[in-house]
């Protein structure tokens, strides 16, 4: 990693312990600059998730962050927000495997997770082996996300002829 990242948080109330346990972390990693946290701050505070969730996504699309990490109750619903923002690739993964292939095939700028779901330890661990991943836009992958990319601007369905690479 030769960048160092900033990166966005954000949680519902479900996920805020979590969120915090790992921002806390992120801003420890030599890897990351800046930690922006978009809340919510205490479980006190019973904002939805698409709230949270969709500012952060914004921010990394808008180039204000390069990544971010998102927790709900299991992740799903910050996912589905974040992905609703264009040009952004949002995963939920509890594993470390998905969380490196979201990168390493994805792209994705974002990763979800669900604070009722993983315990805090293993999703530190899949974080900090997360920031140590990068995508290579000369790799087979990229001409594969390029199909996402391209539906995404003209909505038009990719021809075969473009779907066999
Ligand atoms: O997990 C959530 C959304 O995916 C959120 O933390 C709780 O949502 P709810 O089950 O709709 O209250």
């Amino acid at each position: 990693m030769t960048e160092k990242l900033r990166i966005a948080v954000a949680a519902d109330n479900a996920g805020v312990a979590l969120k915090d346990a790992l921002a806390a972390m992120l801003r420890e990693d030599h890897r990351v600059t800046e930690v922006t946290d978009f809340g919510v701050p205490d479980a006190t505070d019973d904002r939805a998730y698409p709230l949270l969730g969709l500012a952060a996504a914004r921010a990394v699309a808008d180039g204000e962050a390069d990544r971010a990490v998102l927790v709900c109750g299991t992740g799903i619903g910050m996912q589905i927000s974040a992905n609703k923002v264009e040009g952004i690739r949002a995963t939920v993964a509890h594993d470390s495997y998905s969380a490196e292939r979201s990168i390493k095939s994805n792209d994705c700028q974002v990763l979800c997770l669900g604070g009722r779901v993983i315990g805090p330890e293993l999703a530190k661990k899949i974080v900090a082996e997360w920031l140590g991943y990068e995508f290579d836009p000369d790799s087979a992958s990229a001409t594969k996300l390029g199909h996402i990319t391209a539906f995404e601007h003209d909505h038009q369905l990719p021809t075969t002829a473009d779907a066999a690479c």
